[in-house]
């Protein structure tokens, strides 16, 4: 059975995206998203899966980090999960006795209504997961009171639902990913995404605009663009980006050329189905067909058979 390395303990959102996009793989469950990752560079698990944005958080930057510094890894899939947030406790607590509570910063952030609303003058402390949340609360001794978990880290724990569906929107998706070693790509599908990371060769006026121009002129949708500190200094960034389209096609191939030219370094991060399967709308003169026939006008010419 291949392993793959998740954000755990057991009953993590990361957990039931490791279920969905993998269901044949035994979860090997780890302490923080870095120490899943580098489960799969040292190879004691073929890959890992781990969170990298919510549709309210935004992005989950310790991933972001991870994939863009270190041994490099491959996005091979991504899965849109819904998010769903509960109130757990140890059995007999009501929520007037809840004064201390533990969670995910992301988690925390995604119930922060709730927790004013409901909760306040609550203390919320943070854990490395929801589910780590849940396992606390259910130790003895614990001095937490409850945990926004997911419902299912209640039944691995033996805790009760004090208050369930408590996220501030119904509607929360977390994208995860899964990543390996590199190696081959998954195929194009016609409904795919790339993701890639770019760092500025030099700081000058219009640096991010040429980069952007890359994929502008060639018709190449971005669907999320990060900017990371580089850790050298206030004002040092490196750039994140998510495209339509796969490395294979011409014009997302072209542009990330184009990008390479420009950076100190490009680092291919993966060409992978999109989880929500929406066709990459091809516009006029940026299909395969029109770089290909463009390439072979050019070669006429330069042979002197225009
Ligand atoms: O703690 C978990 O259950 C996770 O899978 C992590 C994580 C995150 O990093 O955003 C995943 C989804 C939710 O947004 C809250 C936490």
């Amino acid at each position: 059975m291949p392993k793959l390395a998740y954000l755990g303990p057991q009953g993590t959102f990361c957990e039931a995206a490791l279920r969905i996009l993998a269901p044949d793989a035994e979860g090997v469950p780890c302490a923080n998203v870095g120490a899943a990752l580098d489960v799969a560079r040292r190879g004691e698990a073929g890959g890992a899966v781990v969170p990298l944005e919510n549709s309210v958080e935004g992005a989950i930057t310790q991933t972001l980090d991870e994939l863009a510094w270190g041994q490099p890894l491959l996005i091979t899939g991504e899965l849109l999960l819904p998010v769903e947030f509960y109130l757990l406790a140890r059995p007999g607590t009501e929520m007037r006795h809840i004064k201390r509570v533990i969670t995910h910063p992301a988690a925390h952030t995604q119930c922060r209504g709730f927790v004013e609303r409901e909760l306040p003058g609550a203390v919320v402390v943070a854990s490395s997961s929801t589910a780590a949340a849940a396992q606390e609360v259910a130790s003895p001794g614990s001095p937490y009171d409850a945990a926004i978990s997911p419902a299912i880290a209640g039944e691995y724990y033996g805790l009760v639902q004090v208050a369930a569906g408590i996220g501030d929107r119904s509607d929360t998706v977390t994208r995860f990913v899964k990543v390996g070693p590199p190696g081959e790509l998954p195929e194009p599908t016609g409904a795919d995404r790339t993701s890639l990371v770019a760092y500025l060769r030099d700081d000058h006026p219009g640096a991010l605009l040429e980069m952007l121009s890359e994929f502008a002129v060639r018709g190449v949708n971005l669907t999320r663009i990060e900017s990371r500190p580089t850790g050298d200094g206030i004002g040092r960034y490196f750039f994140h980006f998510d495209c339509e389209g796969h490395i294979a096609d011409a014009r997302v191939g072209e542009a990330i050329s184009g990008l390479h030219r420009l950076s100190d370094d490009v680092r291919f991060l993966g060409s992978y189905p999109r989880a929500d399967q929406v066709a990459t709308q091809i516009k006029p003169g940026t299909s395969d067909g029109d770089f290909s026939e463009a390439a072979s006008w050019l070669s006429r010419i330069r042979e002197g058979r225009a």
